[in-house]
């Protein structure tokens, strides 16, 4: 079984060396020659995975990207040829909530706010909005959440249509998948029309994908009245539109995602549905290969509370490390040297919280408390 692996997918050998032989490529400049030997195809974000570059290849059964966004993939295609396919849904979801908190922390810290006071618009409710709410609630910061399609399905889910929360959210945070077509699409979401619609101090925060908000027109707007904005994800990726960066609080190279345990979780979740399509028992789990973390155990007293989170959580995450990391390097090493060299990142979970009395919402957060 011959098993061709994006070189920037974590354990991939680790796990799959059992099902067979793993060659590694470079996912941005991966051509149909390269890989028309493949039996088993793994991609992350960064591969287009369609007729042109699957066209050499006769014997692909399986696809699976190590992502939860599948915009790369066409899925139309991979079902004419009869080609399986899996991706990767929540692997990496508290990981981008992680990064909008410590962005929130950041935002409050630099404009003084008090994050109680501000209202955040989520738009797309579903792994990591909902996680991303939870987390919220917890912190007793109000949120209003927009997905109509979930509103469609689910009476009770109270959904504010996208006009309303953009007038009426002090921060908005987008965290749906980048839709071209249908009732629904997401391509362009954020437009000039809706940019001016929002409240003047209104901060936006997308990662989610580049595309849901226009560019040229976020630069635009930003050029005529400046508001708080934080970009992990850009149109044209890796190619972006840098004079955007100066009027960005925070600027990331699409690493929302990029926890040891989001990225890792993605080729476990990969390995699990390819021994199931080939109808062979897992043997290797995730436990067994995550490193131990840098710091294990906290003990936290009677009198930790809400102010002390940010905190603990810095401890792990601080946003502003990769935002000074983008700026310093984007414009000599690019884009996808910043993702390749991403320094290890562990998530909320990884320490765990003891005392007598850890309070419950710790766990909302994503903690690992007891
Ligand atoms: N920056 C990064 O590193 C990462 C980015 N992502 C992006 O985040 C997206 C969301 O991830 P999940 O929450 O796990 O996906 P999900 O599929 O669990 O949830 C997406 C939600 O968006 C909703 N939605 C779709 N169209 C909408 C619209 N027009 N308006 C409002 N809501 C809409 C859907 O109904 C769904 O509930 C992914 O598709 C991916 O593109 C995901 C992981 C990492
Ligand atoms: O899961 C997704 O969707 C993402 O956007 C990933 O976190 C991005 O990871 P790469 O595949 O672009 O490394």
């Amino acid at each position: 079984m011959k098993i061709f692996a994006d070189e920037n997918m974590p354990l991939v050998r680790e796990f799959f060396a059992d099902v067979g032989e793993v060659t590694l490529f470079n996912g941005r400049t991966a051509t149909a020659s390269e890989l028309a030997e493949a039996d088993i195809l793994l991609v992350r974000s960064v591969t287009q995975v369609d007729e042109p570059l699957l066209a050499k290849n006769t014997r692909l059964r399986f696809v699976g990207t190590a992502t939860i966004g599948m915009d790369h993939i066409d899925l139309a295609y991979l079902g004419k040829r009869n080609i399986a396919f899996s991706s990767a849904p929540g692997c990496n979801a508290q990981s981008v909530v992680e990064y909008v908190l410590s962005s929130l922390w950041c935002l409050a810290e630099r404009y003084q706010w008090q994050l109680s006071n501000k209202t955040v618009g989520i738009v797309g409710v579903g792994s990591i909005g909902s996680r991303l709410a939870a987390a919220l609630t917890a912190m007793q910061i109000p949120v209003l959440l927009c997905d109509p399609l979930r509103a469609e399905q689910q009476s009770d889910f109270v959904h504010t249509d996208f006009t309303s929360l953009c007038q009426q959210a002090d921060i908005i945070s987008f965290h749906t998948p980048l839709v071209k077509a249908g009732s629904y699409p997401t391509k362009h979401l954020l437009n000039s029309e809706c940019l001016a619609r929002l409240k003047p101090s209104c901060a936006v925060i997308n990662a989610s994908r580049g595309a849901v908000i226009d560019n040229a027109a976020l630069l635009a707007a930003q050029q005529i009245q400046r508001r708080p904005l934080v970009l992990d994800v850009w149109e044209q990726e890796p190619d972006i539109l840098l004079p955007l960066l100066p009027y960005c609080d925070i600027a990331t190279a699409h690493i929302a995602g990029h926890s040891v345990e989001g990225k890792a979780r993605g080729t476990e979740m990969l390995y699990q549905r390819c021994c199931q399509l080939l109808g062979i028992a897992p043997t290797v789990t995730l436990s067994q290969l995550l490193p131990v973390p840098a710091v294990e155990k906290l003990q936290i007293s009677a009198n930790f509370g809400l102010p002390d989170v940010q905190s603990v959580a810095r401890m792990l995450y601080d946003v502003q490390r990769d935002d000074a990391l983008f700026r310093h390097h984007i414009e000599g090493k690019g884009f996808d040297w910043l993702r390749k060299s991403y320094p290890a990142r562990r998530e909320f979970s990884a320490l765990q919280l003891v005392g007598q009395a850890t309070p419950a919402w710790l766990g909302q957060l994503g903690f690992n408390s007891q």
